[in-house]
């Protein structure tokens, strides 16, 4: 039963210093430093529950993010958490159409970064209150209260509130046989780790080889900043996995459209399933004129990561612009609006295949992800999840892989929760970590 009023919402700023050793680094961001602004709420209900949420930052944002989610704070203060899950669609409107707020969206950058935190400590309350994890939360909800998540606003000439209800109504069959399918053989992965772009020749040798090692058949790499390099390091991952995996390529938003077309014709031998992120995520029909041309070659153009919004996913769709799509559980508003996303990319037969890695975005989307599989597309075909070996053991309930798989959580709640001695050390700039690293760049 959910309960309690709001009483308390604390955001934090928590950095790692990923940068220092390439981990993150692509052709467009050379020096993350995974970071989040992290949310916790607090009730007056006496079960001591919390509920934690999160987005994910690249180290300075962070700051700005954690203002905004200081800005939204009083729509939730005081608010009965059964008020705000029992009308969650009027809910999410209610943050999302601040009068003064949305001017600095609307539903999108900042603003919209900061809504994901708030709606991800809420919904992980929810799911703690109810003893669920977050995907069995979803999975056992009746389609009725799932569609009453969900702001259909702006997407209704493709996908109506009954369209939804419908696709869900549907995927009831086989429903309990998926679900037994997700506990013993878990959501198939792939990973990035080998091959960030600030990575050296041996490190990917050697990290392929662990991979290949531990069962992984399905690799990422960082490509777009120099073509020459880029033939190098793709012809020596290639090398090393062999022509049956699966590789697939991450430019990050470098090229314009032309230059996109003509780069992947040049690392075509190499054999990619997906060019992801080529052009300017803004870019609806960059990414078709892209899409269309790479047709011949064989390869799909991925993107999301950077979607702001369902406005922009929508439009995706409807312009044949992505073969495959990736929600992410940060970007977007929460649950409520990667619920939206789901249900269109079943409508247009899409598959979905989310990013994670980052700080925590693994922990969180694993939960929509296998929900998707259970309740949404009900099948695994041309679908799989990132992940990135980074970070996790920050987090009380870290992700677990088996065979390349994520295996379905267990615990209560969305997996968000950091462990506390982890934010305290992380904090920025007063955190130990950050207190030396600050000290040693003074000197
Ligand atoms: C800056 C991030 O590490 C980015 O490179 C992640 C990404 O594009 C991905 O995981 O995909
Ligand atoms: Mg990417």
């Amino acid at each position: 039963m959910v309960r309690g009023r709001v009483s308390r919402l604390a955001v934090s700023d928590v950095r790692f210093p990923t940068s220092l050793g390439g981990h993150g680094s692509d052709a467009m961001h050379t020096d993350p430093d995974y970071s989040a602004a992290y949310v916790v709420i607090e009730t007056d209900a006496d079960d001591g529950l919390k509920g934690y949420g999160i987005t994910f930052t690249l180290g300075k944002g962070t700051e700005v993010v954690v203002c905004a989610v200081n800005a939204l704070a009083h729509h939730v203060l005081n608010k009965d958490l059964r008020d705000i899950v029992g009308d969650f669609r009027g809910f999410y409107r209610q943050l999302t159409s601040d009068g003064q707020l949305r001017w600095i969206g609307p539903e999108k950058g900042v603003v919209h970064l900061a809504t994901a935190a708030v709606l991800n400590a809420v919904w992980d309350l929810w799911a703690k209150q109810e003893g669920k994890p977050l995907w069995k939360l979803l999975v056992d909800m009746d389609p009725r209260t799932l569609v009453s998540c969900i702001d259909f606003r702006y997407i209704t000439d493709v996908l109506t509130e009954e369209d939804a209800y419908e696709i869900l109504q549907k995927a009831q069959v086989g429903k309990k046989e998926r679900e037994e399918h997700m506990l013993t053989r878990g959501y198939p992965a792939y990973t990035t780790s080998c091959a960030w772009l600030g990575y050296s020749d041996d490190t990917l040798k050697q990290l392929c080889k662990e991979a290949l090692r531990d069962g992984w058949t399905r690799f990422k790499v960082k490509v777009g900043a120099d073509v020459q390099d880029d033939v190098r390091r793709c012809r020596l991952i290639r090398d090393m996995i062999g022509p049956d995996k699966t590789l697939m390529m991450d430019a990050n938003q470098r090229w314009d459209v032309p230059e996109a077309v003509e780069w992947m014709s040049k690392l075509a031998e190499f054999k990619p399933l997906w060019i992801e992120e080529p052009t300017s995520p803004d870019d609806i029909l960059g990414h078709a004129a892209i899409s269309k041309a790479l047709v011949p070659l064989g390869i799909g153009v991925a993107t999301g990561e950077q979607c702001h919004n369902r406005v922009i996913f929508k439009q995706l769709l409807q312009a044949n612009a992505l073969q495959f799509l990736q929600i992410d559980s940060c970007r977007l508003g929460s649950v409520n609006e990667n619920l939206s996303v789901l249900l269109m990319a079943k409508k247009f037969e899409i598959p979905v295949c989310p990013h994670a890695g980052g700080v925590g975005l693994c922990e969180l989307v694993q939960h929509l992800i296998i929900f998707d599989y259970i309740s949404v597309s009900a099948s695994l075909e041309n679908r799989m999840c990132e992940y990135v070996d980074h970070l996790h053991e920050h987090f009380k309930y870290p992700v677990r892989i088996r065979q390349a798989s994520y295996m379905p959580p267990m615990d209560a709640g969305y997996s968000t929760e950091m462990k506390e001695e982890s934010v305290k050390k992380h904090q920025y700039p007063d955190g130990e970590v950050w207190k030396k690293l600050l000290a040693a760049q003074k000197n």
